[in-house]
């Protein structure tokens, strides 16, 4: 297995991106990479982003949102939580073989004096609380098997940027499992570091070994890592276009204006229908709005601006820019 060293990049688009370079463009042969991302949600791959994430709190707290190319749910990472990602060669055996990839880390653990184990799922726990989410993508041959360690992660934003709209939202996509979680800092006798950390876990990965053997990126493998960064995991179709098809509805009264109940169809992010029924006190047509909204990104920036060509006073009667985006979002 060969150490992939990452230079201490924390976008997740250049982390991901890497990810995958690894293993769709360098030789055949077993890799191991760590990363530690800027605040951002990690979406799962056949998730819909809208429905996992809490758009104002991401908005303002400047948090990235990204989807990775493996299954499963959504988490969140920070400065404190350390990714490691195995991507191995595979015989058919290692897909749903959780076991296989986080026993190397639950021993690592041990040797910090934290008692972890496997859960039933694709955890990793100590006592009933998870400190790891893992999730694997697989394709011809070969495996990602990647999870995450909170280390020392801001809890308050692991709840709060989560946080799941799922009375607004319909669809098919994947569910994240909430759990009750835990920094590995509470756990550990002696303090330390992330960095420490990480270098502990890497040692007690290649124990035996006098040299960690390393491949070392060249830079035509950083420019193409960066190019992949901005053509997918940067880009809007990728991070929100790519959620499967799903339908929002929403029931809302508006002081003083009447009441509303918006619906829309979104595939590829796309609005592809839209209804407004409601009783409510404008004179304009409201199927004329519906059809505005027909062909539209699903998107807070591109609605806003949408919105803000329409006579809203028109069709619904004293409301604010601000009540009828909270109808569409
Ligand atoms: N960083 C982190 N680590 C562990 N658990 C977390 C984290 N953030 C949130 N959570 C909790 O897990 C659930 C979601 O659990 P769920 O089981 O639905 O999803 C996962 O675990 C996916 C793990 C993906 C790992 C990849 C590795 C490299 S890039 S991301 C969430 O609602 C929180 O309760």
């Amino acid at each position: 297995m060969l150490f992939v060293s990452n230079e201490q990049h924390h976008d997740p688009a250049v982390n991901l991106a890497l990810e995958e370079y690894i293993f769709r463009q360098l030789p055949e042969n077993n890799y191991l990479l760590f990363y530690i991302n800027e605040p951002s949600i990690i979406i799962g791959k056949n998730q819909n982003t809208v429905e996992e994430i809490n758009a104002e709190y991401v908005k303002q707290q400047g948090i990235h949102v990204v989807r990775r190319m493996s299954g499963g749910g959504a988490v969140y990472h920070d400065l404190g939580n350390l990714n490691f990602s195995f991507i191995m060669k595979d015989d058919g055996s290692s897909f749903h073989n959780f076991k296989k990839f986080t026993e190397p880390v639950v021993a690592a653990l041990k040797e910090l004096g934290v008692e972890a184990e496997l859960s039933g799922r694709n955890d990793i726990q100590v006592g009933e609380r998870k400190i790891s989410g893992n999730a694997q993508f697989h394709s011809r041959g070969k495996i990602i098997s990647h999870g995450t360690l909170l280390f020392n992660s801001e809890m308050d934003n692991v709840s709060s940027a989560l946080k799941v709209n799922a009375e607004k939202y319909v669809s098919k996509s994947t569910k994240s499992v909430r759990s009750r979680v835990a920094n590995i800092t509470e756990f550990l006798k002696e303090p330390m570091t992330i960095e420490q950390f990480r270098v502990k876990i890497l040692h007690s990965i290649f124990a035996g070994l006098d040299e960690i053997p390393t491949y070392k990126l060249t830079d035509e493998d950083w420019k193409k890592v960066y190019q992949l960064a901005d053509e997918r995991y940067r880009s809007w179709e990728w991070n929100y276009g790519r959620s499967p098809e799903f339908n929002m509805q929403q029931r809302k009264r508006i002081e003083g204006a009447g009441t509303f109940d918006v619906r829309l169809n979104v595939q590829d992010g796309i609005i592809k229908e839209a209804a407004i029924y409601g009783d409510f006190f404008g004179r304009g047509d409201r199927n004329e709005v519906a059809e505005e909204l027909v062909g539209a990104r699903y998107d807070e920036q591109a609605l806003r601006e949408l919105s803000s060509s329409i006579d809203l006073a028109y069709y619904f009667g004293p409301i604010t820019l601000e009540d009828w985006m909270n109808l569409l979002m």
